[in-house]
């Protein structure tokens, strides 16, 4: 599979950012065999599974140039190193409690000399900047993420949601929904992107 896939659904990206999305095979094939980031199933279906998975999140929301985004337990760089890709000129932080997921993270960013990019060893829970949204995917339950991330949001919102959480989930959310007892909107990506994996995915909005 190529980065074909992307074009098909974000037709207005660039020449320039198709040449940047089209290396990431060779960079994740390459870091993923000296450290685990992506299973190793998955990693012929990069495109579809990761890069067009992690920028389901642009079908709900354009990051507007200026601003900042956390993207929290990145591990490799999902959603944030495509979303970084996508956006050039919004600013992503994105934080691990593993050390060695954040040395993946700077080594793509350098190579395809992503600037908007900051990796960082963190808990989420200690960083203590503020952001206008924070991204994730595949973390923890709703209930457990919130706390971690409850007043990071800068109070004033300039995007078409208030600032606030932007998470990548799937299967039947119904209960843990209603265990973090949030107020939580849901976009099914299956009304965005017709490939099968995507029949169960959602992208989670919760006000910050
Ligand atoms: C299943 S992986 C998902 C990685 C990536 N988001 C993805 O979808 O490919 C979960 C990641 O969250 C990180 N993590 C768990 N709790 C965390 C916390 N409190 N702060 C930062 N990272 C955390 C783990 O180290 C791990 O890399």
């Amino acid at each position: 599979m190529t980065s074909d896939i992307l074009l098909k659904y974000f037709p207005e990206i660039t020449p320039a950012q198709q040449a940047q999305f089209g290396r990431l095979q060779e960079l994740y094939t390459l870091w993923n065999s000296q450290i685990n980031v992506i299973s190793r199933k998955d990693i012929d279906l990069l495109y579809e599974r990761h890069v067009l998975h992690s920028l389901g999140i642009a079908k709900v929301m354009a990051f507007l140039p200026g601003e900042n985004v956390l993207d929290v337990g990145t591990g490799g760089g999902f959603p944030g190193i495509p979303l970084a890709m996508l956006f050039p000129d919004t600013n992503f932080h994105l934080v691990d409690s593993i050390g060695k997921k954040i040395k993946v993270v700077n080594e793509v960013a350098a190579a395809l000399g992503l600037n908007n990019v900051k990796a960082t060893h963190a808990r989420a829970e200690e960083i203590k900047q503020q952001f206008d949204f924070v991204v994730s995917r595949a973390v923890t339950q709703l209930k457990d993420f919130y706390p971690w991330v409850k007043g990071k949001f800068s109070k004033k919102s300039n995007n078409i949601l208030p600032n606030g959480i932007l998470y990548l989930k799937g299967g039947d959310l119904t209960q843990e929904i209603a265990d973090a007892g949030l107020a939580v909107q849901q976009y099914h990506l299956k009304n965005y992107f017709e490939e099968e994996f995507f029949e169960t995915k959602q992208v989670i909005y919760v006000k910050g």
